[in-house]
C-alpha cells in the first residue's frame, strides 16, 4: 500500500483509527474457547465489526508468539483473513523487531513476504544497517520507535546526548536512511506535549500513535500538533475496543467503542 492510498481511505472512512489485535486468551469471551481456533475466531468477529470504522489492523506479535505454533497459525490465518476480504486495509506487525543487517533481513522477509504485512515495528538501536534492510521492501512501512508511551520511555529516550534528546536524534538520522519516505514512527498518546517538537523534525511523515484509552492518552491532545494537512497520524487502541465486552456481545460491544474513537477521529479532520 503507498501512502497516497491510505490517506484516501483514511478520507473516505473519515477515521485514521488502527485497532490493535492483541488478543489474549485470558480476556476473550469464554464461549470461544470451545472453537477449533478461539484467537482467529475472535479476530474474525472483531475484523468484520470493525473493519468499516477503521483503517488499520496491527496484531501484536507477542500474544500470537506466546501461543506457541498454534498463536501463528492463528496470525497467519487473521493475515489471510483480512488481506483477502479487506485489501484495502493496512497491516502492522507489531513485532518490535532489530538485529543485524543480515538477521534484520530475515525478519523483514518473515513479515513482509510470508506473513505479507504492510508495516511492522522496529527498534532503532542497532541503526541504519538494522533498518534498512526493512525499507528496502519499497512498497512496505517500516515504524521506528521514537518515543514509546510507556514509562520506561524516560529511561533513555529523552536522555541529551551531547545536548539533544536521543528520541529526536533517532527521528533525525533515521530521515537519512535510504527510502526514508516508507518510514514511520511511533510516538505514545501518553507523550502528546512532545508532539510539536517531533512535527518539526518529521513534518510528513506519519506517526503511529498507541495509548489512547486503557493507557490513558488523549486524542484531542494528540492530534493538535500530530494531525497534519495530509492526517499523518494513525491512532491505536486495543484493549479498549477488544475488550469492551467479555459476553456474547463482544463484538457489537468493541463496534461501539471503535465508533466513539472514528467519530472524535472525523471531528479533528474538520478542524484541518
Ligand atoms: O510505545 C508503544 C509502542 C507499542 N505499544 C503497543 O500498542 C498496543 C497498545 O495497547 P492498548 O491496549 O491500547 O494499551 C500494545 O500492543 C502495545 O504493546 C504501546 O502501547 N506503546
Amino acid at each position: 500500500m503507498s501512502t497516497d492510498e491510505l490517506i484516501s481511505q483514511i478520507r473516505k472512512k473519515n477515521s485514521f483509527l488502527c485497532i490493535g489485535l492483541d488478543t489474549d486468551l485470558s480476556k476473550i469471551p469464554p464461549h470461544l474457547l470451545e472453537e477449533a481456533d478461539p484467537i482467529f475466531s475472535f479476530n474474525k468477529a472483531i475484523v468484520d465489526a470493525t473493519h468499516h470504522l477503521c483503517v488499520a489492523y496491527k496484531p501484536n506479535t507477542a500474544f500470537y508468539e506466546a501461543c506457541g505454533i498454534k498463536g501463528w497459525e492463528a496470525l497467519a490465518q487473521t493475515m489471510e483473513y483480512i488481506n483477502t476480504k479487506y485489501p484495502e486495509i493496512l497491516t502492522i506487525a507489531d513485532a518490535k523487531r532489530g538485529d543485524i543487517g543480515n538477521t534484520a533481513t530475515q525478519y523483514a522477509r518473515a513479515f513482509f513476504e510470508d506473513l505479507s504485512f504492510d508495516a511492522i515495528t522496529v527498534a532503532p538501536y542497532m541503526g541504519r544497517d538494522s533498518v534498512e534492510p526493512f525499507l528496502k521492501f519499497s512498497d512496505k512501512f517500516t515504524i521506528l520507535l521514537a518515543l514509546t508511551s510507556n514509562p520506561g520511555a524516560f529511561d533513555f529516550q529523552t536522555k541529551r546526548i551531547e545536548g539533544k534528546e536521543l528520541y529526536k536524534q533517532v527521528l533525525e538520522t533515521a530521515l537519512t536512511y535510504e527510502n526514508s519516505e516508507q518510514l514511520m514512527f511511533v510516538v505514545g498518546a501518553t507523550k502528546a506535549e512532545y508532539l510539536k517538537q517531533i512535527r518539526a523534525i518529521v513534518p510528513n511523515n506519519f506517526l503511529l500513535v498507541p495509548g489512547v484509552g486503557a493507557q490513558g492518552g488523549s486524542l484531542v491532545e494528540v492530534c493538535r500538533y500530530g494531525l497534519t494537512k495530509d492526517i499523518g497520524l494513525l491512532i491505536n487502541s486495543s484493549r479498549g475496543i477488544l475488550y469492551a465486552s467479555k459476553g456474547k456481545d463482544f463484538a457489537a460491544a468493541a463496534r461501539e467503542q471503535a465508533l466513539q474513537l472514528q467519530k472524535a477521529m472525523a471531528v479533528e479532520m474538520d478542524k484541518i
